[in-house]
């Protein structure tokens, strides 16, 4: 079972140079979060900053009730065994095999007997399809085959919040997809929290339930995939169109004029592409218990989406999920061939948590609450769950308030 990793105010510095500041997010527990930025944005020293490898100057990482940026050195040792962690080249030892490798940790970390060590390593090389290959040497392995072997040993003391590094650089295009199987499923199998930190557009697209972007020094967005993918942020959508004209430069950013002229350019023609549809598990892989969370989750804070967002969600739903958040039938959505009316009560879906005891209403376009310029992250969204009086928890991220977002 996953944990949350609740992010708030975090800046990082070194020296004069400010690499982010006030970042403010929450990994919900057991959801697959990708986060996005150009390089030299930030994101491996975000990585370590969750795991207390790198100390942010303000803000709070909370685990399990513990802040990582403000914790003793004991209460950090605790923390650390939460997490696994794939480094860009698997970090695998040259001179070890790959069953050494994976056991490491155990060995290294735990009193288990070889045994038990022997049948833990074997579970994960099933899992990461390497059964077989126990006695090969890193060097004697391919990119993805490294890859897995770091993400096996990553997975040998059961985190509860697994962060990845660029797990498909220098993979092609068929083993990248191979890969993002694997995290989709491994999520199934484990419910932990994962975050992904990637330059490849169609693990954005495909693989994540929650997308985070790094830009200008600042979190420009966070929020359900729906979110970013729906966006018309130049930073974004250039980002996720991966092209030239926008505000992201060669090696630093454009400056304003010379990005809106690019733009224009275009013809207004921004081309967002079209919302294409999550990695469903594998056929035999146990459901995600993640989904469900996250639609409750979602769907009881639709309204503080961008209408984008809103539509498309709404679009995604079931006849039974429309049915579960008493969506109105004129809302547009996709048939599955079942009318609601239809669904047996003992058939629906019971819900992992409660889901917000306001129905949702229909949306209806250019009268929500949210006007449809407005970004997202300009909303402080709650937990429809807190009692009243509770902190209130940010579910999506925001973009900082503060001066020229420089
Ligand atoms: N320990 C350090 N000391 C000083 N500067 C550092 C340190 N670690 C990272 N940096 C700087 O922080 C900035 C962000 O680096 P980081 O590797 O996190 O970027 P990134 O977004 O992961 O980039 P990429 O996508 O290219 O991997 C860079 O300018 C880097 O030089």
């Amino acid at each position: 079972m996953g944990v949350e990793v609740a992010v708030e105010g975090l800046s990082k510095s070194f020296g004069a140079q400010t690499i982010w500041s006030d970042v403010t997010l929450t990994l919900p527990r057991g959801e697959i979060s990708v986060l996005l930025g150009p390089s030299g944005t930030g994101k491996s020293v975000f990585l370590k900053s969750l795991v207390g490898l790198l100390k942010p100057e303000q803000g709070h990482v909370v685990i399990n009730g513990v802040d990582v940026c403000s914790c003793s050195e004991h209460e950090l040792y605790e923390i650390r065994k939460l997490f696994g962690v794939l480094f860009q080249d698997g970090a695998l030892f040259g001179s070890m095999n790959l069953f050494d490798n994976i056991a490491f940790p155990l060995r290294e970390h735990t009193r288990k007997g070889e045994t038990e060590v022997r049948n833990v390593v074997l579970e994960k090389m099933e899992m990461v399809g390497l059964i077989g290959s126990e006695t090969k040497l890193p060097g004697e392995i391919s990119g993805g085959m490294k890859k897995r072997a770091g993400l096996a040993r990553a997975l040998v003391l059961d985190p509860e919040i697994i962060l990845f590094d660029e797990p498909d650089s220098g993979l092609d295009p068929v083993r990248t997809a191979y890969l993002n199987q694997l995290i989709v499923d491994l999520n199934a199998q484990t419910d932990a929290t994962f975050l992904i930190v990637t330059h490849d557009i169609n693990t954005a697209r495909t693989v994540p339930d929650n997308i985070g972007m790094l830009f200008r020094r600042n979190l420009a967005m966070f929020g359900p995939r729906e979110v970013l993918l729906t966006s018309t942020e130049p930073a974004v959508e250039q980002f996720l169109n991966g092209r030239r004209q926008g505000p992201i430069g060669m090696s630093e950013e454009k400056d304003s004029g010379q990005a809106a002229a690019e733009l224009a350019e275009l013809g207004g023609d921004n081309g967002v592409p079209q919302l294409i549809p999550q990695l469903e598990i594998s056929p035999g892989v146990p459901k995600r218990a993640a989904v469900q969370r996250r639609q409750d989750r979602v769907m009881a804070n639709l309204q503080s989406l961008n209408p984008s967002a809103q539509r498309e969600i709404l679009n995604s739903l079931s006849s039974r999920e429309r049915h579960r958040y008493g969506v109105a039938d004129g809302a547009p959505a996709v048939d599955n061939g079942v009318p609601a009316a239809e669904v047996p009560a003992a058939e629906a879906e019971q819900p992992t948590e409660p889901v917000g005891p306001k129905p949702t209403p229909t949306p209806r376009p250019r009268t929500r609450s949210i006007p449809e310029q407005q970004p997202p992250w300009s909303q402080d969204s709650v937990d429809e769950q807190a009692p009243a009086g509770a902190p209130r928890r940010r579910w999506f991220g925001r973009k900082s308030n503060r001066g020229d977002n420089q």
